[in-house]
């Protein structure tokens, strides 16, 4: 796939501040071009965790003029262990300057259907567009069965053209109940970033790359249509893959 970049790092832990350094390029590069607001979108999994230790740690940073959404949610009260707001909350949000009013969190107190609309508004409002929202950067991580944000193999919401937030409500991975952005707003992005590290992720990171039998997979539907894609993986996930890949040393900048 043209633009695609597949960035191989020898553990997680080299993984990690690269991702960090990648954020704060395009973030420095959003604000410098007059922009408003760097607009991120974050996910759960592993995410939390990289995020977490790696961005307090970049020296300086500058993030009260960040706009962070989420990707996807869990339609659970933010104090539930399950919620990804809660957990950035707690373990990211508050070690940076981000603004309580510059977080677009979901409202989970809404029915599922109704969330995902008041979500979609909350996009609206903040992108000051009834369009389409282009998020500067997303950050994505990819489940064993090739899901990304909370788009299921096989799903209806696949199709979907029209909505930019999405409600699922017969989530195959638990809790059921979500609020998802859609693929036209995924594919809209500046710059999207999966992060998949582990031997677990070997296989289908491989089928999903270099393609194999069966339906597409979520993941590969993701190709942003004017914006830059990166892949970034430990040497574990990559182990299988016969594609060229790019392998980043300790203080790589991508
Ligand atoms: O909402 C969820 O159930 C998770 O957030 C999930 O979608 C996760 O992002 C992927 O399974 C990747 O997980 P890892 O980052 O742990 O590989």
């Amino acid at each position: 796939m043209p633009g695609r970049r597949v960035v191989a790092f020898v553990s997680a832990a080299e993984l990690g501040p690269a991702l960090a350094r990648l954020i704060v390029s395009r973030a420095e590069k959003a604000v410098s071009s007059g922009a408003p607001s760097f607009s991120l979108g974050l996910s759960g999994g592993s995410l939390v965790s990289i995020l977490s230790k790696e961005l307090p740690a970049v020296p300086d940073l500058d993030c009260s003029r960040w706009l962070v959404g989420f990707c996807d949610e869990r339609l659970v009260p933010y104090d539930d262990p399950e919620s990804t707001y809660g957990l950035y909350k707690n373990q990211l949000f508050s070690k940076l300057n981000l603004p309580d009013d510059r977080i677009l969190a979901i409202n989970p107190s809404l029915p599922v259907q109704q969330c995902a609309e008041d979500y979609a508004s909350k996009l609206s409002k903040a992108f000051n567009t009834q369009e389409t929202p282009v998020f500067d950067m997303l950050l994505l991580g990819m489940g064993p069965d090739g899901h990304t944000c909370s788009l299921f193999p096989e799903h209806p919401l696949l199709q979907e053209k029209q909505k930019t937030v999405a409600s699922i409500s017969d989530s195959p991975k638990p809790p059921p109940q979500r609020v998802t952005l859609t693929l036209p707003v995924v594919n809209a992005a500046r710059c999207v970033v999966f992060v998949s590290t582990g031997g677990s992720k070997a296989s289908v990171l491989k089928a999903l790359l270099e393609g194999g039998d069966g339906p597409v997979l979520p993941a590969a539907l993701v190709a942003p249509t004017q914006g830059e894609l990166f892949w970034l993986v430990d040497e574990p996930a990559a182990a299988s893959l016969t594609l060229d890949v790019e392998r980043a040393g300790p203080g790589a900048k991508l």
